[in-house]
């Protein structure tokens, strides 16, 4: 390969006055996020990116699933028009129209990304990069290799779909999530391996396709580690959908089926589920491997996760890591403000007054049928601590936009400090809740009380009207 030398030096200065070269590796959430704010508060910045701007677990899986799953949903608000006073449509999935849709979100997406950039003056460099010692990385891309030297670095290299050794899939009926979008054939019956959120987020986006669905759950119930009661409403709508669930199962092989031309799933109870499709949502996998950590002094965990520090610096004080590959809570919206706190703390800020990020106030969602969201202390972690809550549930039922929407289904429940009111936590199960929870996870954030939500004057008809009355 043709070799480009071309070293980059410090120019700008950061708060505390140090001349600073700023690398990133990887331009995923975690990664573009520190780009653009380093370069606004006056870093030099590269970045480099060897698949997609935008990140390859972002673009490539957080996005599309959303919107395969929106286009899913528009499917299964077919089925229900009769509700709405309208005659009942049957629409069908044009494969090819759903694949220039979610392409084109994709593009739009890194263009945008790529402008943003751009805008701040950051340096992209398209390649592979990797550390060639504590200052210095290498990074390989069409133009040849180029030498970079930095004062700092993150390493924002995210995640993949974990494939374990006892299956190889083939992208055509053995898949990964990332051949999901849409798959080449669309399955008229998929298995799916795995019920963390990923699993259950494709068997709702499959089953509102129309198709039949197997989900193999290695515990006795889906989501583990979420409020047991929401999991519990999500397999009482796969029951009522026809979902067959293999509870206590981990698969342990899965095969072509020559006869049907589908595929073979074998648990380890001995249970045999055959479909046209498989799908594995057993997790991710962080790539750290061939990036030269060792040359850097940056230390992995057994697992490849590069652990950090609050502020995620590294065990090398000038290397910082965020995203998915820092291990901790695997979220786009975590991993760009880990990218943002990262870009303060390089450039100093971290020395004036300023909120640290807080884990356990992430307000995240599952995008099922009810859609599924949650923040800060859930009721089940408080019993299980001994802290004293209190609990107030309403269901969507009671709210007029609900028979407005035709669809009643699910509740609000906020949990408050029973001594001061401060909200501490909540659930929401049903339409929206990925937009209402916002409100309870701004009270957690900013230590408000219910009565800062019951006071506003929200709107009506709409669905926050529940929140109101859970918090009253
Ligand atoms: C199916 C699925 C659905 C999801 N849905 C959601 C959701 O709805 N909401 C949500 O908040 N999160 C969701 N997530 C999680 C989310 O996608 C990730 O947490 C997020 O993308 C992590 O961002 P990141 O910046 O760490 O990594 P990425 O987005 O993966 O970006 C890292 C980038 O680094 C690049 N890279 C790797 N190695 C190198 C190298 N050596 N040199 C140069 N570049 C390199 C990669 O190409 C990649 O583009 C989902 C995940 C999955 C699997
Ligand atoms: N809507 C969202 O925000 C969204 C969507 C998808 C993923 N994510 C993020 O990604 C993270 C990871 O979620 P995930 O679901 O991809 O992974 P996960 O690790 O949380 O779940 C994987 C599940 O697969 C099971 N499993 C492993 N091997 C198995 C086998 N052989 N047979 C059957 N089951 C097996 C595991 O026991 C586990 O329950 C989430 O915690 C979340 O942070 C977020």
């Amino acid at each position: 390969m043709n070799t480009v030398t071309n070293t980059t030096r410090a120019t700008a200065r950061s708060l505390d006055g140090v001349s600073l070269h700023f690398l990133i590796i990887g331009g995923g959430p975690a990664g573009y996020q520190a780009a653009t704010y380093a370069a606004r508060l006056g870093a030099k910045v590269t970045i480099v990116e060897r698949d997609v701007f935008g990140g390859a677990a972002n673009l490539w899986d957080c996005i599309p699933s959303k919107t395969m799953i929106a286009t899913g949903g528009a499917m299964s608000f077919s089925r229900r028009l009769q509700g709405m006073g309208l005659a009942q449509a049957a629409p069908e999935v044009d494969i090819e129209s759903l694949t220039s849709r979610v392409q084109g979100i994709q593009h739009e997406l890194n263009d945008d990304i790529k402008q943003l950039l751009q805008s701040q003056g950051v340096t992209m460099i398209n390649g592979t990069a990797r550390f060639t010692g504590p200052n210095t990385a290498e990074a390989d891309g069409p133009d040849g290799t180029r030498t970079i030297e930095f004062d700092a670095a993150l390493v924002s290299t995210g995640s993949r779909p974990r494939i374990p050794d006892w299956c190889s899939p083939d992208g055509d009926r053995i898949l990964t999530t990332r051949d999901c979008y849409p798959p080449k054939s669309f399955p008229e019956s998929i298995t799916v391996i795995g019920s963390g959120v990923t699993g259950v987020e494709f068997v709702h986006m499959f089953s509102s396709f129309g198709a039949e669905v197997a989900l193999v759950v290695s515990r006795q119930h889906v989501l583990p580690g979420k409020d047991p009661e929401v999991a519990g409403v999500l397999e009482d709508d796969f029951i009522a959908r026809g979902v067959k669930l293999l509870k206590g199962a981990r698969a342990e092989t899965i095969e072509r089926d020559d006869e049907t031309g589908g595929v073979v799933v074998r648990c380890d109870d001995g249970r045999v589920v055959r479909s046209s499709h498989a799908v594995l949502a057993i997790g991710s996998v962080p790539n750290t491997d061939g990036l030269g950590l060792d040359a850097a002094g940056v230390e992995t965990d057994d697992w490849g996760y590069i652990p950090v520090n609050h502020h995620c610096v590294t065990n090398q004080r000038h290397i910082y890591a965020a995203g998915d590959v820092s291990g901790k809570l695997p979220l786009a919206s975590v991993a760009s403000m880990q990218g943002r706190k990262v870009a303060e703390h390089v450039m100093g800020l971290h020395t004036v007054e300023h909120r640290h990020l807080d884990y356990d106030k992430a307000a995240s969602a599952i995008f099922t049928e009810p859609e599924i969201a949650d923040v800060g202390l859930a009721e089940a972690e408080a019993f299980s601590s001994g802290r004293k809550i209190r609990v107030t549930k309403v269901p969507f039922a009671t709210t007029a936009k609900a028979h407005i929407n035709n669809d009643p289904r699910g509740f609000v429940k906020i949990i408050s400090d029973p001594a001061t009111g401060v909200v501490l936590g909540g659930s929401i199960v049903g339409r929206h809740a990925a937009e209402l929870i916002s409100v309870i996870a701004l009270a957690v954030t900013a230590n408000l009380k219910v009565s800062d939500i019951y006071e506003s004057l929200l709107v009506h008809p709409a669905l926050s009207e529940a929140l109101a009355e859970a918090a009253e």
